[in-house]
């Protein structure tokens, strides 16, 4: 495998990826590489459904072997929220600054205790005529009391990493491509492309 397409859009996730696969030797292009492909509606009720729709769709438009990432934080007290609703849960416009403030509003008086939450990231993988392969990943955490951090992206200034304590954003881009639910889930994958007898593990003069 020498090359591999990210189906994102998200700026944030495709410089992650970027630089966990860079030790691999792997070209890493993104969906903000092929500006033509349109957004695809997430209808999925799970972060592995929406994950598997976004794969599928991307690698049948480019007839290439592509991997994408659904994810989102879930949190305890909300019942899950906003879960796979994490991009837009203040508004179509994905707004970050807006998603924290709405978080923290529900969140207000709430004790600590209480503010337990967990990031996910769902990887598929695809390729035409492929049988698709998921994995997933996750860390846990709290939800802080205002935000903190100026690393990362999403909600990371306001999920206090429970084995750190600190904020996904005050972590150095190192510490959080080492924790974070997106490592979790690509070290699964990579492990079970080890193992897989199949196109993704591309031909054995690339390895
Ligand atoms: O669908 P693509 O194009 O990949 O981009 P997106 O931003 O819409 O991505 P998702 O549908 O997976 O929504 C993910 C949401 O969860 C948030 N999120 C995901 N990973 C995160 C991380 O590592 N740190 C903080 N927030 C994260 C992110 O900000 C979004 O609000
Ligand atoms: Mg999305």
């Amino acid at each position: 495998m020498d090359e591999v397409i990210i189906a994102t859009k998200n700026e944030g996730k495709a410089a992650e990826f970027k630089t966990m696969l860079a030790p691999l030797g792997v070209k890493v292009r993104t969906l903000l590489d092929f500006p033509e492909i349109e957004d695809i509606e997430e209808t999925g009720h799970t972060f592995e459904e929406n994950a598997v729709l976004k794969a599928e769709e991307t690698a049948f438009a480019l007839q290439k072997m592509v991997i994408a990432d659904d994810s989102g934080l879930s949190i305890e007290y909300l019942g899950g929220k906003p879960g796979v609703y994490s991009a837009r849960y203040a508004g179509e416009q994905k707004d970050d600054a807006k998603n924290i403030q709405k978080v923290l509003q529900e969140l207000k008086g709430v004790p600590h205790e209480e503010r337990s939450a967990r990031f996910h990231c769902a990887l598929a993988i695809a390729a035409p005529g492929q049988e698709t392969i998921t994995v997933e990943g996750t860390v846990e955490g709290i939800i802080a009391e205002k935000p903190e951090g100026m690393g990362g992206f999403g909600y990371d200034p306001i999920f206090i990493v429970k084995d750190k304590g600190k904020t996904m954003a005050q972590l150095t881009k190192e510490e959080k491509n080492k924790i974070s639910h997106r490592a979790n889930a690509l070290n699964k994958l990579q492990l079970l492309l080890q193992h897989e007898d199949s196109v993704f593990r591309g031909n054995k003069e690339d390895r």
